[in-house]
């Protein structure tokens, strides 16, 4: 059993419900205890580091008077824990994720499905894994940044750390825009409204918080950029190269994501010619995500697909990511669910129990 470590999990949605659970389902194999639990307006909190009593956690969590601690509290609180300790961030909260360094070089760890930290400034990149590189620095891990579980961030890491040179990344990143255009553009004419196969992506938790940051472009472009930076293609930032947007502009500064659901229908037949165009071709549309190193490019949009290309044939929240490198020149491809509860909090439980394990060879 390796020594028993201290847990902080912020964030109790879709991801971090799920998280929650294939946790205590694990825990006679690792010794985690969870010290801190919050959610945006209520936390549990054990001052004693005695580890929390999650039998029922989510009543526990719900009616809790307890607000949660600011990061700063947080950091303080985690300082003091006698045993190492990992922050778990399953929210996207950028508040949480800029404050990553604080906690890295006093030594915490961070397991966290969250891109915010790692697509925002570069000189946050930079301070991350400067930090984590630190003699006393904490260990980062957040495979599900990109492909959810799939193994997509500790392939490019391996490649790289082994000396391969990263040549050409491209795919379908998002597992929300996968499930909506697998279903909405396709060579034979289907009669399925854009906003309600959007409303059922979002029913399936496959989408951000915000769909609008899944149809503008901006989650992949997020992923993009931390694969480009992974393989030393130092991208300023996702806005820095071109994207394409599904998202109206009249619906862009709607307040809620539920007022933009309830108002998107109003742009159905407007989304709908573009496949039947594509469709008048033979063809389907796909959202594509590409890093070409010998072109110096980066790009994330629509593409046109014949139905026997592997992007066209993809089923459910499917990802597809291509790997070109100097010694994969017959690219190295990923494959399966890049969304949705169960696989993307088992990407986090996974380097929750990496660092564990790197931590008890200590
Ligand atoms: N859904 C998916 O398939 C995937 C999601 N991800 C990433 O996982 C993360 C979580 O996504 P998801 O679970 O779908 O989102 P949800 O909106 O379902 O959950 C977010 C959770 O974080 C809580 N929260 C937000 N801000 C704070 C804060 N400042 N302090 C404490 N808690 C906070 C929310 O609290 P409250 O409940 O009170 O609102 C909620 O419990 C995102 O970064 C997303 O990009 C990555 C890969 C796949
Ligand atoms: N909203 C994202 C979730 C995973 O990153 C997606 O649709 O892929
Ligand atoms: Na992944």
């Amino acid at each position: 059993m390796s020594p028993a470590i201290n847990i902080a999990i912020i964030g109790a949605g879709i991801v971090g419900s799920a998280f929650i659970n294939q946790l205590r389902s694990v825990s006679s194999l690792f010794d985690f205890n969870v010290i801190y639990l919050a959610k945006s307006k209520s936390a549990l909190i054990s001052y004693d580091f005695k580890p929390l009593n999650l039998a029922n956690w989510k009543a526990d969590l719900d009616n809790s008077s307890l607000n949660p601690l600011t990061v700063e509290e947080l950091l303080k609180f985690l300082k003091n824990s006698p045993l190492p300790a990992i922050l778990v961030d399953n929210t996207s909260s950028a508040d949480v994720a800029f404050a990553y360094p604080q906690f890295v070089s006093n030594g915490i760890s961070v397991a966290t499905p969250n891109k915010k930290a790692f697509s925002g400034d570069l000189n946050l990149w930079s301070e991350i894994f400067k930090a984590s590189g630190e003699p006393n620095g904490g260990l980062v891990y957040h495979e599900a940044t990109v492909g959810a579980g799939l193994p997509v961030i500790s392939t490019i890491n391996d490649l790289v750390n082994t000396g391969d040179k990263i040549e050409k990344i491209e795919g379908i990143f998002s597992g929300s825009l996968s499930y909506i255009f697998n279903r909405f553009s396709t060579t034979k004419p289907n009669d399925i409204k854009f906003s309600e196969i959007v409303s059922k992506a979002k029913e399936l938790g496959y989408t951000e918080p915000d769909p609008r940051d899944d149809l503008s472009g901006l989650d992949v472009a997020r992923k993009v950029t931390i694969l480009a930076r992974l393989s030393g293609f130092n991208v300023k930032s996702p806005d820095s190269f071109p994207v394409d947007s599904l998202v109206p502009q009249e619906l862009e500064t709607l307040e809620t994501s539920d007022e933009f659901l309830s108002r998107l229908h109003e742009f159905d037949s407007q989304v709908g010619h573009l496949k039947e165009q594509a469709a008048s071709e033979g063809k389907v549309l796909r959202f594509v995500g590409t890093v070409d190193f010998p072109n110096n490019k980066v790009s994330v949009g629509f593409g046109k697909y014949d139905a026997s290309h592997p992007f066209a044939s993809l089923q459910g929240s499917d990802n597809v990511i291509s790997i070109k490198t100097e010694r994969y020149q017959n690219p190295l491809i990923i494959q399966g669910a890049g969304a949705g509860a169960e696989v993307t909090a088992a990407g986090v439980l996974a380097d929750v129990i990496k660092i564990g394990q790197r931590i008890s060879k200590l």
